[in-house]
């Protein structure tokens, strides 16, 4: 393991090449300081996907290394860092992470519960009348509209606070209300010291962002700062290379 405090999640130099022998990541560094809200954004198959998933410690890159708050979470045994990653990284992903069967406030709870933390239950509550879904609290996950589901996921990172969150899409199926809250949601973690990872293919969503992480081809193409919608558009049109887009 490696000490590193400056970075909550650092990519150096990750590459993932897949059965057909083509890289789908290459040579991808970037780093995310506490507390920042950033998108990872470009046309679809560019990457962003298996670059978070090996961000976030679901897939191992072929090459490079992942550090999560200074540690190396493809040094640890896979027991590790499961133990590791469970209580310090929190996932808003639609499809991967409710158990469907399971009831809303079960699903809540979960994360929590399986790392053997306590659960405040009041707490629970209280998240879920803010999110509308006090009435769904013992209704299973799997018969929940898609806003309702990303709702609880919601629910579940803001009971868990962990030290990153990454998020898939987090506004892609919803109506333009429910893209709101969750976006609003993913800036108070930022604002709380959360640091945020969002890939989004929505160009309102990265302009809420405090940074956008350009992919092409597999590879990062660039990383603004403060970027209005016209900036985000030509950043995605970029084709240049390694190069800073402002
Ligand atoms: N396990 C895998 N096996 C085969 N191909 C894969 C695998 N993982 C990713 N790919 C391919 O790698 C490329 C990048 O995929 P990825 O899902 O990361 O892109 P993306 O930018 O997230 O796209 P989208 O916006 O459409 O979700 C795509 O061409 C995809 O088909």
């Amino acid at each position: 393991m490696q000490a590193n405090n400056v970075s909550a999640v650092s990519a150096v130099a990750v590459g993932r090449q897949i059965a057909s022998g083509d890289w789908v990541l290459r040579e991808c560094s970037v780093t995310f300081s506490p507390g920042s809200l950033t998108a990872i954004v470009g046309a679809s198959g560019a990457g962003k996907t298996s670059l978070m998933y090996c961000l976030s410690g679901l897939d191992a890159p072929t090459a490079g290394q992942v550090l999560v708050e200074g540690h190396d979470v493809y040094a640890m045994s896979r027991q590790a860092r499961a133990t590791f990653l469970r209580s310090r990284v929190g996932f808003v992903f639609q499809q991967y992470n409710l158990v469907s069967y399971l009831s809303v406030e079960e699903n809540v709870a979960l994360p929590l519960s399986l790392a053997g933390r306590q659960v405040d239950r009041q707490v629970l509550t209280r998240l879920l009348e803010r999110f509308g879904l006090a009435a769904k609290a013992g209704t299973a996950a799997g018969a929940l509209s898609g806003g309702e589901q990303q709702r609880v996921a919601l629910c579940r990172v803001l009971l868990l606070r962990p030290a990153v969150v990454f998020a898939d899409e987090p506004t892609g199926a919803l109506d333009s209300a429910n893209s709101r809250l969750v976006l609003e949601v993913l800036r108070e973690l930022a604002d709380a010291g959360i640091t945020v990872v969002m890939v989004t293919h929505d160009v309102d969503a990265a302009v809420r962002a405090d940074r956008v992480v350009f992919m092409r081809d597999g590879s990062i193409t660039g990383v603004g700062s403060g970027l209005d919608a016209g900036q985000v558009l030509a950043g995605m049109r970029q084709r240049v290379r390694g190069r800073e887009v402002r």
